[in-house]
């Protein structure tokens, strides 16, 4: 008889020896569109774990080269990876890429001994998860730890109650639902009964996974890492977590797409007041300025690095957003 496809062989979890045969431990940090997963990971990057920390981010344009700055003058020695997402959908590449961002890693085995992978705030975190399930060679390489989710307390509620065009999941409730820890993340931005309706509503999507409130990401180390979620002996499998995925739409909203913007020159920092996300040149700065924005609230942020002399300035802004109604379902083919 033939087997079911969509059941893949789950590949089974290795005594965990030491020395350079000892599996990787993976966790996947994921969470809304700002929710305060980089911020997450910068923590962890600059805490003191004992650990070598490589980590793989997404590659939103060129923008996040940024980013990895920062990661990387934070934590010293740093192995880290990206995974390419440009303009196009969201879900599709980023299980590709994740794997081929793990294998490369790969190469420099035995000089990190942890890995964490940041998704996009779109991404379902069980296509990423069932990577590790799926792929044979990969699971004896590494295995996931855990699935940390960070979920704006701010807007967290509104993202989880937003209405999806029939037959499309809700992001935001599937990256909760597949927690083994939620982090309710800016807490300083909402007021106690908001934040009892909110626990409540992620205590209603996971009844099992653990409940952190922090801000700016600041949580016990001891908490997120070394958790061991799928140990057999210990708490629920993987294969059953993922009947989750299984079950339900193999695509998250088409609706949403990344679109990259490049303008030459300096901006006005008062004309920079709209929901935007990018590195701008600021007339009259030395430094590089990194905006990012969720809804109406945004930061700019001044960064260590200077525009060099004979750097051209260019503003880079990228858009995620609803796609317009009259464009077709698959983005690839227009870039
Ligand atoms: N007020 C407040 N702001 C926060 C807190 N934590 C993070 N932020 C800010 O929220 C913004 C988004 O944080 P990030 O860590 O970049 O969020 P992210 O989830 O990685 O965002 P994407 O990768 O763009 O989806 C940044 O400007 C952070 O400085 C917090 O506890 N309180
Ligand atoms: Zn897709």
């Amino acid at each position: 008889m033939e087997e079911e496809d969509e059941c893949p062989e789950l590949v089974p979890i290795k005594e965990k020896s030491t020395g350079p045969t000892a599996q990787i431990p993976v966790t996947i940090i994921t969470g809304y569109l700002g929710a305060g997963k980089t911020t997450l990971l910068n923590y962890i990057l600059t805490e003191q774990h004992n650990k070598r920390i490589a980590v793989i981010l997404n590659e939103f344009g060129e923008g996040s080269a940024l980013e990895k700055s920062l990661a990387v003058s934070q934590a010293g020695e740093l192995y880290e990876e990206w995974l390419e997402l440009r303009n196009g959908c969201l879900c599709c590449s980023v299980k590709d890429n994740g794997l081929k961002a793990i294998e490369n890693l790969m190469e420099k085995k035995g000089k990190f001994d942890y890995i964490l992978l940041e998704t996009t705030g779109l991404a379902d975190p069980g296509a990423v998860a069932s990577m590790f399930w799926v792929d044979a060679e990969l699971g004896s390489d590494v295995y996931l730890d855990g699935i940390v989710t960070v979920i704006d307390a701010k807007y967290g509620m509104q993202h989880l109650t937003e209405e999806k065009p029939e037959g499309l999941i809700n992001e935001a409730a599937r990256q909760i639902a597949l927690a083994d820890l939620a982090i309710i993340n800016k807490t300083d931005l909402v007021n106690e009964s908001e934040m009892v309706e909110l626990r409540g509503m992620v205590r209603s999507i996971n009844g099992l996974g653990k409940i952190l409130e922090t801000q700016k990401s600041r949580v016990d180390l001891s908490q997120v890492l070394d958790l061991h979620s799928f140990d057999t002996k210990d708490g629920i499998r993987l294969a059953e977590k993922l009947q989750l995925v299984k079950t339900s739409q193999p695509h998250l909203d088409k609706s949403m797409l990344t679109i990259t913007f490049e303008v030459p020159g300096s901006v006005s920092e008062d004309l920079l007041n709209i929901f935007i996300q990018g590195i701008f040149s600021i007339q009259h700065k030395q430094k590089k300025v990194m905006l990012q924005g969720v809804h109406e609230l945004y930061e700019l942020d001044e960064t260590s690095e200077c525009w060099a002399d004979h750097e051209p300035r260019i503003n880079r802004l990228v858009f995620i957003g609803q796609r317009p109604p009259h464009l077709p379902d698959c983005p690839e083919s227009l870039w």
